[in-house]
């Protein structure tokens, strides 16, 4: 479905992806991983077509994405409903009066049937938890339930590829675990990205994980990724810790394992 080849993206002052090149067939759940920084934003953005390799190309479904292609409305109309994208801040993507209107928006850009938009955005809320919000105004909501008026109004497209900036961010314990059974179950191919490991291997089986210079490190298996010191050590994603066990300090790696 998806094959980057040899991607290189600078923003005006720094190379952000540096020969970057992997395949995500149809249906697979990759998980993106690396510091802060390390570029996960950056290549979710190129495979929304957001923004363009400096050198190197993504293809889709075997057709090069460039400014250029997008421009051809047809084209541009069906890739922008089978790609969607969540943005790592929902507040970015939230600007309709009522959590109704942000749901049916994509729809609506479509030039969908109203009676087909009503039933979609009603099933959607429903699924998601959100159907009480319906006449209120996005920005009332808690960061968590924005997240997921945001998943929602993504869903209601029935896209094919879904792009999942940190999805979990705004999460609170119970509805992360309820948003990852939702992935889990979801009947579709999605890239996920994150920096926190122990949410990782719940959210796909493979990992790409890019380093703090940018380029891919890993390819594979996440659990094998997880017990390899010294690509997690080369990732940054262990830090060394100091202990006291009575009057004897030593330190060792520990595995980012914290909980969003
Ligand atoms: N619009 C921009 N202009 C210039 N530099 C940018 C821009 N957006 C991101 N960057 C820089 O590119 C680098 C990669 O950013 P990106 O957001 O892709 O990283 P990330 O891995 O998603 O980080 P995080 O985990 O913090 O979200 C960072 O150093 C960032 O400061």
């Amino acid at each position: 479905m998806i094959s980057i080849k040899n991607v290189k993206y600078s923003y005006e002052t720094a190379t952000v992806l540096r020969d970057v090149s992997f395949q995500v067939k149809k249906g697979e759940k990759v998980v993106i991983l690396g510091v802060n920084g390390s570029g996960k934003s950056t290549l979710l953005k190129v495979l929304n077509g957001l923004i363009f390799p400096s050198e190197g190309e993504y293809l889709y479904k075997g057709e090069r994405i460039t400014e250029k292609k997008l421009k051809d409305k047809a084209f541009n109309k069906k890739f922008r409903k089978e790609v969607v994208l969540l943005f790592q801040s929902p507040d970015s993507m939230l600007f309709n009066p009522t959590v109704y209107d942000e749901i049916a928006f994509g729809l609506r850009q479509l030039g969908e049937d109203k009676k087909v938009i009503d039933e979609k955005v009603r099933y959607w809320a429903d699924k998601i938890g959100i159907y009480r919000h319906l006449d209120k105004p996005p920005f009332n909501l808690s960061g968590g339930e924005k997240q997921k008026v945001c998943l929602a109004s993504l869903l209601v497209l029935e896209p094919e590829l879904m792009l999942l900036d940190e999805p979990t961010s705004n999460l609170d314990p119970r509805s992360t675990g309820w948003f990852i059974d939702f992935l889990y179950e979801l009947d579709k191919t999605v890239i996920t990205t994150t920096h926190n490991l122990g949410l990782a291997v719940e959210m796909g089986e493979r990992g790409i994980v890019l380093s703090e210079n940018h380029t891919v490190i890993y390819d594979g298996c996440l659990k094998g990724f997880l017990k390899d010191r010294d690509k997690l050590i080369e990732a940054n994603l262990v830090h060394i810790h100091k202990h006291r066990h009575g009057k004897v300090e030593h330190s060792h790696y520990h595995t980012h394992l914290f909980f969003d």
